[in-house]
């Protein structure tokens, strides 16, 4: 059944935001009272939990049991609509998440009462009268259109709504749909202030017996700023357009209309805008309808009046709001149905939506003739109004466009500014990479630059060397000069001798010639003599002797006579000249060269011995860290076997101290029985008789048996020790095949680094165990021991079997017996000590000859350090050898052998 009730309207003012610069605002009538609009007006300092427990929470019972609620916010900008709806942050939840929480609560509840419930959210806005659905990802499909059904109503076409299983799940998708409103800042102030968003949460009951699913609506709706409304409406249509405000606009129409039109009997029209077409059930409807109405605590008069008044508006709204059982969405569904139809049939683009029943019938035909008396003048009108409607709506739309553009051009610029984020990421990676490579190029160039440097050093060397030459060569090119000068001098005053010479030749041979003619004419003369007055021969034979000389001087000037170009030398003498003046430089030309030719061969082999150092260095400290690894693990074997060492030395003195223990206990066992034997012969009387004899036969028997088993007893004792003793012998001798693989291993590594003057140590072999080493002292002294006691026993055994006789003799075996077990026994201490003394010895040994081996290993370590140049390492180098530490500890020196391999065996 339908409950007629007033719209409720309650206050809210926002606290300051700021200190001293907003005064507390107020909604207080002429007489400083609460206006009387507001049915409750929240205090400043009123959180949002408690307007929700005071006023909402009671709606979400109502949800539950089926109606229909809504709150719409309401106020200027900025006052607080967004923060009461939606809160801030997770901290400060707003009235829709709290309603969230608690519905899902009521809806555990309706399924605790066999109800199925089911909850779906919608979420859209309203700017500029264009719909955006703002559960929708893309945003292009996001624009929605208006549609009317008989089932629902006037309703958003394709609108997406969200099933939510959980709180959480409908908290998530309120998030998402709340931040995807518009908040772009327009020529107009900000979208937010002229955006309506409508939050509406489905609640759909189903239960057998209601045949039809219960569906009711919870509604909210963050209204536009108020202050619109203190404006001019022509005066704001003709600044911002019909569109921009048209919502506001047309709900302040609508609410002063329903404020007037308090009955049922009411004629409205919600087609003004699609608000107010959308709000048809929450104003004047079927619903229960909350109206938080906002204040700033510091505000305009006119706006604070506009508020006022449209809070007084919305106070006197009635809603005739119904339980949506299936009997009353059955008639809602029919009077819709019928209100379609008469809509259809009614003539012209838009008729009115809403008709009073009552009425319906008288005023058809009037209003219909009237409807077409003004047919004509209206559709005049309309059309005017049509054009500039969508000459308004283009603007609008251009300015949409505008906003969608600003809207895309910020995703672009976010697009780009996470391009640019990524470039930088980018950009700091190739800078890096960057950086690390100009390290490394610095690095290269470094090396270079110093290898340049050699280069230019030797560059240099070689200069001055070349210099060194060429001075050399240019001393030897002024010598050759001034050889060659003094050549052509000479050559000249060759030439000028050889002159003198000819001209002097030619006088002599004019002057032989005119002597010639002279002792010719002589001779005519002497001939003339002769025939004259036959001078004496003397004479003649003188004058002819003098004739021959003149001739032969003549002759031999003439004949020695040289021209003077013969005078230079021959072509043999003029190569040994040139040789000798020039030979020099061609030496050292050639000597030069050589000395390059060397220079070159030596750095190749420089470059080469470098390379093949480089190499071994590599090789080497390879070789070095292997080492430095096996030396490791062989120092944890020694420890570890000198370890086992104590332990066995431990064993060793434990035993000792169980054995004299035990010699203390037989010793005073038989003393005790010695003890008991004399007494009871001493108390024994005359007449000793049968029964006294046996009985001491059976405590002698008692006691041989006794000590025998105690025998027994140690002789285990001592078989485990031995046995022990063997295991841990054995296991050092496997420390000693370990050291000796690693040995080999070393021995191989040093031998493959091809050091061939490292000392590689003594063979393998030599340090290998021999066969009959294996046996060892301590078996063959335990053989010895086995064999002592058995022979004892078998010399026992004729006493055991000995149960007859006389006394005296029984008495005498008896000390035989005793002090020859007394006797065995210190035997057996005294070599169970020379074994023990033995052991020590072993090990003793065993300790000095793995240390010895331990220190060479050492050693070769260094000297292979040594030969590879590296360093030793810090602090020096090496520990000190085990057994030094061992006396230096203050163990006492343990002697053992001096040569390599040890004594003890196995
Ligand atoms: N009750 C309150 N307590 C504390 N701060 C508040 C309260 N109400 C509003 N504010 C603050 O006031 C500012 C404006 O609030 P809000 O954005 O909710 O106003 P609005 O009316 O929704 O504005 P618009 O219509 O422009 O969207 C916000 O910073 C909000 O945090």
């Amino acid at each position: 059944m339908a409950e007629t009730m007033n719209v409720t309207v309650l206050g809210r003012i926002r606290p300051s935001t700021s200190v001293g610069s907003e005064s507390s605002g107020s909604y207080s009538g002429a007489h400083g009272q609460a206006h009387p609009s507001f049915q409750t007006l929240y205090k400043q300092g009123d959180t949002n939990r408690f307007i929700y427990s005071d006023a909402i929470l009671s709606m979400v019972k109502l949800l539950g049991a089926g109606f229909n609620c809504c709150v719409l916010c309401f106020g200027e900008s900025g006052s607080g609509k967004s923060y009461t709806l939606a809160g801030e942050g997770t901290g400060q939840p707003g009235i829709i998440q709290m309603m969230l929480k608690d519905l899902f609560n009521e809806v555990d509840r309706l399924h605790d009462n066999g109800t199925s419930a089911h909850v779906k959210i919608g979420m859209y806005e309203i700017y500029n009268e264009i719909i955006r659905d703002l559960l929708s990802i893309d945003r292009h499909s996001a624009v929605c259109d208006l549609g009317i059904t008989a089932e629902d109503g006037v309703y958003v076409k394709n609108l997406i709504e969200v099933p939510v299983m959980s709180a959480s799940d409908s908290l998530s998708i309120f998030h998402s749909g709340w931040l995807a409103q518009n908040t772009q800042n327009t020529d107009y102030g900000e979208a937010g202030a002229r955006t309506t968003v409508v939050t509406r949460i489905h609640l759909i009951q189903e239960r057998e017996e209601y045949g039809y699913p219960y569906k009711s609506t919870f509604t909210f709706v963050d209204l536009p700023g108020a202050e619109k409304l203190a404006a001019d409406p022509k005066a704001l249509k003709r600044m911002e357009g019909t569109l921009l405000n048209k919502s506001l606009l047309a709900l302040g129409s609508l609410i002063e209309e329903l404020a007037r039109k308090p009955g049922a009997a009411r004629i409205l029209s919600y087609e003004a805008s699609k608000l107010t077409n959308l709000l048809r059930d929450a104003l004047g409807g079927n619903c229960n309808t909350k109206v938080i109405v906002h204040q700033k605590p510091r505000s305009d008069a006119r706006i604070t009046q506009a508020v006022l008044n449209a809070a007084e508006c919305f106070g006197q709204i009635t809603n005739f709001f119904l339980l949506n059982d299936t009997a009353a969405q059955g008639l809602i569904t029919q009077y819709r149905a019928q209100l379609l139809i008469k809509q259809s049939q009614l003539p012209g683009p838009s008729a009115p939506a809403v008709f009073d029943s009552d009425d319906l019938a008288g005023k058809n035909a009037k209003l219909t003739k009237e409807n077409m008396k003004l047919k004509e003048e209206e559709g005049y009108l309309r059309r005017k109004l049509d054009q500039l409607d969508s000459r308004l709506g283009d603007v609008a739309m251009v300015k949409t466009d505008l906003s969608a553009k600003l809207i895309n051009s910020e995703e672009e610029k976010l697009r780009v500014s996470k391009l640019l984020v990524d470039l930088q990421i980018e950009n700091n990676r190739i800078k890096e990479k960057a950086s690390q490579e100009i390290f490394e190029l610095n690095n290269k160039l470094m090396s270079i630059d110093s290898d340049y440097r050699e280069v230019l050093m030797a560059k240099e060397r070689l200069g001055k060397e070349t210099r060194l030459f060429h001075e050399r060569l240019d001393l030897v090119e002024r010598e050759r000069q001034e050889l060659a000068d003094k050549y052509v001098m000479m050559k000249a005053d060759y030439a000028a001798l050889a002159e003198k010479y000819d001209s002097e030749v030619s006088r002599n041979q004019e002057l032989g010639l005119e002597l010639l003619n002279l002792l010719n004419a002589k001779v005519t003369l002497l001939k003339q003599e002769e025939n004259l007055a036959l001078a004496s021969d003397h004479k003649r034979e003188q004058t002819a002797e003098e004739l021959r000389r003149a001739r032969d001087i003549a002759l031999g000037l003439s004949s020695k006579k040289e021209r003077a170009d013969e005078i230079g030398a021959s072509d043999l003498d003029r190569r040994e000249l040139q040789n000798k003046l020039f030979g020099d430089e061609e030496r050292m030309r050639s000597e030069f060269n050589q000395m390059r030719n060397q220079y070159d061969q030596q750095q190749d082999k420089l470059q080469s011995r470098i390379m093949e150092l480089n190499a071994a260095l590599r090789n080497g400290r390879q070789i070095t860290r292997d080492y430095q690894r096996k030396l490791a693990q062989q120092d944890v074997e020694l420890i570890s076997s000198r370890e086992e060492a104590r332990e066995v030395a431990v064993a060793n003195s434990r035993l000792q101290t169980q054995l004299m223990e035990k010699n203390e206990e037989m010793r005073s066992r038989l003393t005790k029985y010695l003890e008991d034997i004399a007494e009871f012969v001493d108390d024994r009387d005359a007449t000793l008789n049968r029964k006294m004899e046996d009985n001491l036969t059976n405590y002698v028997r008692s006691m041989i048996k006794d000590m025998k088993e105690t025998y027994k007893a140690r002789e285990k004792q001592l078989s485990e020790a031995a046995r022990d003793f063997k295991m841990k012998m054995q296991s050092i001798g496997k420390k000693h095949e370990q050291l000796l693989v690693a040995y080999r291993f070393l021995r191989k590594q040093v031998q493959k680094g091809d050091i061939s003057d490292a000392d590689l140590g003594p063979q393998e072999g030599e340090l290998t165990l021999k066969d009959d080493e294996v046996e060892s002292a301590n078996r063959r002294e335990i053989r010895r021991l086995t064999e002592a006691l058995l022979e004892a026993q078998k010399k026992q055994s004729p006493a055991d079997s000995d149960d007859s006789g006389e006394w005296n003799e029984l008495q005498k075996k008896l000390g035989e017996f005793t002090s020859k077990t007394q006797q065995e026994l210190e035997t057996e201490r005294a070599s169970l000590m020379s074994m023990n003394a033995i052991l020590e010895e072993q090990l003793a040994e065993c300790h000095d000859y793995i240390n010895r081996h331990f220190n060479k290993y050492r050693e070769e370590n260094a000297s292979l350090r040594r030969m590879l140049g590296m360093k030793e390492r810090e602090g020096n180098t090496y520990e000190d050898p085990p057994i030094q530490r061992r006396q230096r500890a203050g163990y006492p020196r343990l002697a053992g052998p001096s040569h390599t391999q040890p004594s003890w065996q196995y």
